[in-house]
């Protein structure tokens, strides 16, 4: 080192502010040679080069010059090398396909089964490659000596456009290795790589018949044939490892069956999450007509794909279960007023939690019990297994095996529906055992002589919904339910291990639920909406439509006995009632519309009630008390 020339060691140490580590760039060594140490020139050749003062010109230069590698030169070195890459790699993808083909690969499965098929296949095949081959090489050598440069040309083009396919292809299939899945837009390949990789077969074995669609911009969708020997319903069991495979949630796939092949399923995969989102109201409070309960399904919501979920009814029973506020009482009114409006039906409805849900149903029930009583829960059981007997009694007598709907009308018995919410209630009573007893063989030997037992509970647990009744009430509703424990108790042991578990519900996820009814397998599902307006609303259609058909329960077909159980129901447990509250409630619960106060007065009388000043609700308001109505019911 000359006395001009300054170690750059040693103005990092004394002249930089302290604690700084990193070496100074050459251009600050050259700054600091001139501001700090007073040089006129630097001893450093790099140093002159970079300082500014001294050197400006070349600096910039070499800047420039550096720009251009950085921005320009190295990218277009990357890109083509790239691509480069992706035009070798994509030439031997379509050799590899080409030969793939030619062979007739994807039909070795049949070998065995059609050999000549085969054979004939891959002869063609062949052929039609030789003679491919052959057009293709006379074209390449006449293009050769007439015109070697358009050869070139057409040779990069023809390169350009595979590297730019396998790039695309490359970004598609590398979707599924990022913890994204396989995309809302995957390749064939990436479906096939998927199914394989749900343990359904290898990949080669697996096709995807016709390109990966797209459903109404919001799934994608596509049929795949399975290796030879798995089926679909195989697929269906998978279909938990098929969702993990593709990266998404169990409720954002459908596997279905493909009519004709056993061997084939349609996977349909929503992009988001199909069960969550705006609400979907139940065509029932639309409905004009009465249902018909032998002949028709009950639609009690719509699946991932957004089809109906139904069921049928008779010789069914059904549970339904689910954590508090997860929609049971919303899945119910599906049934029950779907039953209601088929006029011939008698409903008997218990209700555990004594609340107000059911309480539209009192006017038309044939048996309603309005609190957790386990003696009354008992008594009704009882009464249930009775007609059961009878009913029995009546089919033996006519040689008929079980009752269907000409049996029904030709002995003028009906499906009897009884339907019995929060059985935990009764079931945790002293009289549990009897009653869950008494359950099991109502659902056991009534089924074919039409009853049909329906059960809810918010709490599925083994000593309320014991195995033995669980497993023969045949359509079985998970709702949102907070451990897989509870979901198994309700679909049954062993669904939660398969991924059928309704304690992945999430709570946005309103009404979503796992519905065992028609198929084998559990189908994830969204119930339809039926809010207190469209219960009270359906409620009162019933109500008209059983009144035309003369079958509302015997003690109301009275009107005045009707008239003094509707103000009972208004009433609830309050003593006295206010005229103005009776006139806006009633109408909701009989035929009333349209009554003024004197109308009231004038229905009353007859029965010994007559309206009073009251003191209702801090104020002196005409009204009526509740023992003077149930003096009157009592009578009547
Ligand atoms: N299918 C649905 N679509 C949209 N919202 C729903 C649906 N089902 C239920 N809900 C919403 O969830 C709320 C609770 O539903 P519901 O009363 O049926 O629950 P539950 O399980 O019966 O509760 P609990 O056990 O406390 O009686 C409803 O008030 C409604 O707002």
């Amino acid at each position: 080192m000359t006395d001009t020339t300054i170690d750059r060691h040693a103005i990092t140490e004394n002249l930089m502010p302290p604690g700084t580590n990193t070496r100074p760039r050459y251009g600050r060594i050259a700054e600091l040679e001139h501001s700090e140490l007073g040089l006129e020139t630097h001893g450093d050749p790099l140093v002159r080069l970079a300082c500014r003062t001294c050197n400006p010109l070349p600096k910039r230069a070499a800047r420039l010059a550096q720009m251009t590698a950085r921005g320009v030169v190295v990218p277009a070195f990357r890109y083509g090398r790239v691509h480069a890459g992706y035009a070798v790699l994509g030439t031997v993808r379509a050799a590899r396909a080409g030969w793939r083909w030619v062979t007739a690969a994807e039909l070795s499965q049949h070998l065995g089964a059609r050999p000549e098929m085969v054979v004939r296949e891959r002869a063609r095949r062949r052929r039609v490659a030789a003679w491919a081959g052959g057009i293709v090489a006379a074209v390449v050598v006449l293009l050769v000596v007439v015109a070697p440069g358009l050869a070139v040309l057409l040779l990069v083009v023809i390169l350009g456009a595979v590297a730019a396919v396998e790039g695309r292809l490359r970004r598609v299939e590398t979707e599924g290795s990022d913890g994204r899945g396989i995309g809302t837009h995957p390749s064939g390949r990436a479906v096939r790589a998927a199914v394989a990789a749900a343990k359904l077969g290898k990949t080669e074995d697996i096709r995807v018949i016709g390109p990966v669609a797209r459903d109404a911009d919001r799934a994608w969708t596509a049929v795949v044939e399975l290796p030879a020997g798995v089926t679909a319903e195989q697929a269906r069991k998978r279909q938990p490892a098929l969702a993990s495979a593709f990266g998404v949630d169990l409720a954002q796939l459908a596997v279905d069956p493909v009519r004709g092949h056993t061997g084939r399923v349609t996977l349909w995969c929503a992009d988001a999450d199909p069960l969550s989102g705006a609400s979907i109201p139940s065509p029932l409070p639309e409905r004009a007509g009465a249902f018909d309960v032998w002949h028709e399904k009950v639609a009690v919501g719509v699946d991932v794909r957004g089809r109906p979920v139904a069921f049928a009814l008779p010789e069914r029973s059904i549970l339904t279960g689910g954590e508090p506020g997860a929609g049971k009482s919303v899945g119910c009114h599906n049934v029950l007023g779907a039953v209601a409006l088929d006029p011939r039906v008698p409903l008997w409805i218990a209700d555990g939690k004594g609340g107000a849900d059911l309480m539209d149903y009192e006017p038309i029930a044939a048996r309603f019990l309005p609190d957790p009583d386990p003696a009354a829960m008992l008594e009704m059981i009882r009464d249930a297994q009775d007609d059961m007997a009878d009913r029995y009694r009546r089919l033996r007598a006519i040689g008929a095996k079980k009752l269907t709907g000409d049996v029904a009308a030709q002995l003028g018995i009906e499906l009897s529906v009884f339907h019995i919410d929060e059985l935990q209630f009764f079931a945790a009573s002293d009289l549990g055992k009897e009653i869950v007893n008494g359950l099991w063989d109502l659902v056991s030997r009534g089924r074919a002589a039409g009853w049909v037992v329906s059960v809810a509970t918010q709490r599925p647990s083994g000593d309320v919904i014991p195995t033995k009744l669980r497993d023969i009430l045949s359509i079985r509703w998970a709702l949102r339910c907070t451990t897989p424990e509870a979901s198994d108790t309700i679909l049954g042991r062993g669904w939660a291990g398969q991924g059928y578990s309704a304690h992945r519900i999430d709570s946005t996820q309103r009404g979503a639920g796992l519905l065992l009814a028609e198929g084998s397998m559990p189908v994830a599902m969204r119930t339809y909406l039926i809010g207190d307006r469209d219960v009270t609303a359906l409620t009162r259609r019933a109500y008209r439509l059983r009144e035309q058909a003369g079958t509302l329960p015997k003690s109301d077909a009275r009107p005045g006995v009707r008239l003094l159980k509707a103000i009972l129901t208004v009433m609830g447990q309050a003593e006295k009632v206010p005229t103005t509250l009776l006139l806006e409630k009633l109408p909701m619960l009989g035929p009333f519309e349209g009554w003024d106060a004197t109308r009231l007065a004038d229905e009353l009388r007859p029965l010994g009630v007559r309206p009073a000043d009251q003191w209702i609700d801090g104020r002196n308001q005409r009204g009526y008390r509740r023992a003077d109505v149930e003096r009157a019911f009592e009578r009547a």
